[in-house]
């Protein structure tokens, strides 16, 4: 569904991509790992057409993104850290969002529901705590319905339940046939959900397999030992 072609960024003297190239299909949990500064964040933005490559091309659907705007309405995106506006409440913002995407068709307020923000929609954004901000973040990802989601950290900060609720909604959502990325460094969760983990290094793919075959490659039973075995080994 989305293919990443050769793709290069630099901020200054810093090669964060460095001719990244990486496929990713439809119907699959994807987590994207890496050490802190690895390019994961700036890979996803190049996707989301927020950071533009200096070179290289992004393939959704066999078509080029770049300088475009259309496919975006496709993909929905939670930031590690979402920001908005303090003094808006809940209610504002969720409007605020259906607004702008008034030509969205399918409206999935499932997490709304699950996370009971009903309750909570006269409270202002700057007054809330960093985890019911994340589950604003993680509703108004799914809310309409997109084929490809860009999970950044995504319960980071959740408690248990609701992280759980997030997990649920993940799986539910990929046997629709969506797509699902998902930057995480926690490796229980990773095993949880994710079907495949690509591994970014030096700006470039240092590993892209399944769960079992990055066990095997490393024979280890645990995905924690078997990536930090793999993400150690020299080239
Ligand atoms: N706008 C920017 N200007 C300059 N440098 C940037 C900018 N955005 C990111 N960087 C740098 O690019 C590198 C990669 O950052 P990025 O946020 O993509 O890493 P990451 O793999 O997501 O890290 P983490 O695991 O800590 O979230 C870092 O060294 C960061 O400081």
């Amino acid at each position: 569904m989305i293919a990443i072609e050769n793709l290069s960024k630099t901020y200054g003297k810093l090669a964060v991509l460095d001719n990244l190239s990486v496929r990713f299909e439809g119907g699959r949990v994807v987590s994207i790992i890496g050490p802190n500064g690895a390019g994961k964040t700036t890979m996803s933005k190049c996707i989301l057409g927020i950071v533009l490559p200096d070179s290289g091309d992004i393939k959704f659907k066999g078509e080029s993104v770049l300088k475009k705007h259309a496919y975006r309405s496709e993909i929905g995106y939670m930031p590690q850290i979402g920001k908005y506006p303090e003094n808006m409440k809940i209610r504002q913002v969720i409007e605020m969002v259906r607004d702008i995407r008034k030509d969205a068709t399918r409206i999935d307020e499932e997490l709304i529901g699950l996370y009971g923000l009903q309750n909570m929609y006269d409270k202002r954004m700057g007054s809330l705590s960093g985890g019911t901000k994340q589950k604003v973040s993680a509703a108004l990802a799914f809310m309409f319905d997109p084929q490809v989601l860009i999970l950044d950290e995504p319960t980071a900060g959740l408690d248990p339940i609701s992280a759980e609720i997030l997990k649920c909604k993940i799986l539910k959502e990929k046997k629709k046939g969506k797509l699902i990325l998902i930057t995480s460094h926690i490796m229980s969760e990773i095993e949880e959900v994710a079907d495949e983990v690509m591994c970014l290094m030096d700006g470039t793919v240092k590993f892209h397999d399944t769960i079992s075959e990055i066990k095997q490659n490393a024979n280890e039973e645990r995905l924690s030992r078997a990536i930090a075995k793999i993400m150690n080994e020299e080239d």
